[in-house]
């Protein structure tokens, strides 16, 4: 592996205690569509305990906690810093995985395998990591500092982050910047990201009449269908080759995938009638469109090339069902700045030069992240998960984190903390905003 040893200056019992926690939360069946959060609110609720802190479970839906955790500033008033991860993990096919995806096996190499490793436990136990570390140094946060636990990012965030960022709780916080979840590097730079693409789901229909399965006619659903789709796949490469020549990055293109395809007359005997050319078909499919994109110019191309009713064809658009997305009241796209007038990028950005990371250029999340109930408020939201060198693997087989890259995550939020921590517009911790 790339990865650097870790430094002596921890020693090699408290490293293993560090993976030794992050495995055990790793065990924690937290998979949906049954995820197991009794379990996973005792494990926070202890760590939290372990670190003199105090926390709260919060429940807007029975059954489905977000564990609030609270490290007290010196000076309240200013607003506080929101450390944010989800509890949930997507399923896992367990035969298809070389290690059980709940077993947390740490291999010879130092790879941590285990669903969740990347999305995101590793994040959620770095940042108490990093605070654990911050405490026992006797560092003391001017701000007040959340460490937040929520449920249910994976099926949309609705009973957790969203109810959470509607609350009366929330408001409270006072919360000036919100760090989430981002994606891990191949490479040598942490990516951190400034907003995200919005999820629309297409289901485009065909209709045409049946007929006999040795006749050759024209305006048959199943034609007309896969007329839309070989014009849809046309898009998609065009959408990639931009990727592929390096022209754009993954966020800034519009992304197209098949979800599903369903046509034929089902038959007992043989699974589908087979000398009979259906008179229906349906194929669905995840959109993502960057916050730049021109969405009525993409709503037209689906009414008139691929969904057209001149060709029997009609279409459901849904911005994945949700009453939030990345468009704020006006329309326009929710965005966090990365310029002069968000302290924040700039902080996180020397942050992590400090403690030895390089950071590549701001980018747009691919998918969907719980970071946009709090872009939706107005406020700055972070997307980063520090993990350089390393495959992305979220939502894949196989799923790991190399435990060295684990333990440098732990520095990085070290660093970042303690300079969010400690920042004070008014200067008092000798910056003045204009260095920043
Ligand atoms: C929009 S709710 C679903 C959120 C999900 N997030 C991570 O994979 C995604 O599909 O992007
Ligand atoms: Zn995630
Ligand atoms: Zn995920």
């Amino acid at each position: 592996s790339s990865s650097s040893s870790s430094s002596s200056s921890q020693s090699s019992s408290e490293e293993s205690n560090i993976i030794s926690r992050f495995q055990q939360y790793l065990q924690i069946k937290t998979d949906q569509p049954t995820p197991n959060y009794t379990q996973s609110t005792i494990f926070l609720t202890n760590q939290a305990k372990s670190l003199s802190l105090q926390s709260q479970t919060i429940e807007f839906v029975s059954g489905k906690p977000l564990i609030l955790i609270k490290w007290e500033g010196t000076n309240p008033e200013l607003s506080s810093i929101m450390l944010y991860s989800h509890t949930d993990v997507v399923p896992a096919e367990h035969d298809k995985w070389v290690h059980h995806p709940f077993e947390a096996h740490l291999d010879s190499d130092g790879r941590i395998y285990a669903r969740g490793s990347q999305d995101m436990k590793c994040v959620g136990l770095q940042y108490l990591e990093a605070v654990r570390r911050l405490k026992g140094w006797g560092f003391q946060p001017k701000r007040n500092v959340y460490v937040l636990f929520a449920p249910d990012e994976e099926i949309g965030g609705h009973d957790g982050a969203e109810k959470f960022s509607l609350s009366e709780v929330f408001r409270g916080l006072n919360v000036g910047i919100v760090l989430d979840e981002g994606l891990a590097s191949p490479d040598e730079h942490y990516r951190a990201f400034y907003a995200e693409r919005s999820p629309w789901w297409l289901v485009i229909k065909a209709v045409g009449a049946p007929g006999h399965g040795s006749k050759l006619y024209d305006n048959s659903a199943m034609e007309n269908l896969l007329k839309s789709i070989e014009i849809i796949r046309r898009y998609r490469a065009s959408q990639f080759d931009l990727i592929k020549a390096g022209l754009k990055a993954d966020g800034d293109v519009v992304s197209i995938n098949m979800a599903f395809l369903k046509a034929g007359t089902p038959s007992p005997t043989t699974g589908y009638v087979m000398n009979l050319q259906p008179s229906e078909a349906e194929a669905g499919f995840d959109i993502r469109v960057p916050p730049t994109a021109d969405t009525e110019s993409l709503e037209r191309r689906i009414a008139e090339e691929w969904a057209p009713s001149w060709r029997n064809m009609s279409f459901r658009l849904g911005q994945f069902q949700q009453k939030v997305s990345v468009y704020d009241a006006s329309g326009k796209p929710v965005i966090t700045k990365t310029d002069s007038s968000n302290p924040w990028w700039a902080l996180l950005e020397n942050a992590v030069q400090e403690a030895g990371g390089k950071l590549g250029k701001p980018e747009i999340f691919p998918a969907s992240t719980d970071a946009r109930y709090f872009r939706n408020l107005g406020l700055p939201a972070i997307g980063f998960s520090p993990m350089a060198n390393t495959p992305i693997l979220l939502h894949d087989h196989n799923e790991y984190l190399h435990k060295d890259e684990y333990l440098k995550g732990i520095k990085i939020y070290e660093s970042i903390i303690k300079a969010y921590a400690s920042f004070d517009e008014h200067g008092s911790d000798g910056r003045s905003k204009d260095e920043l």
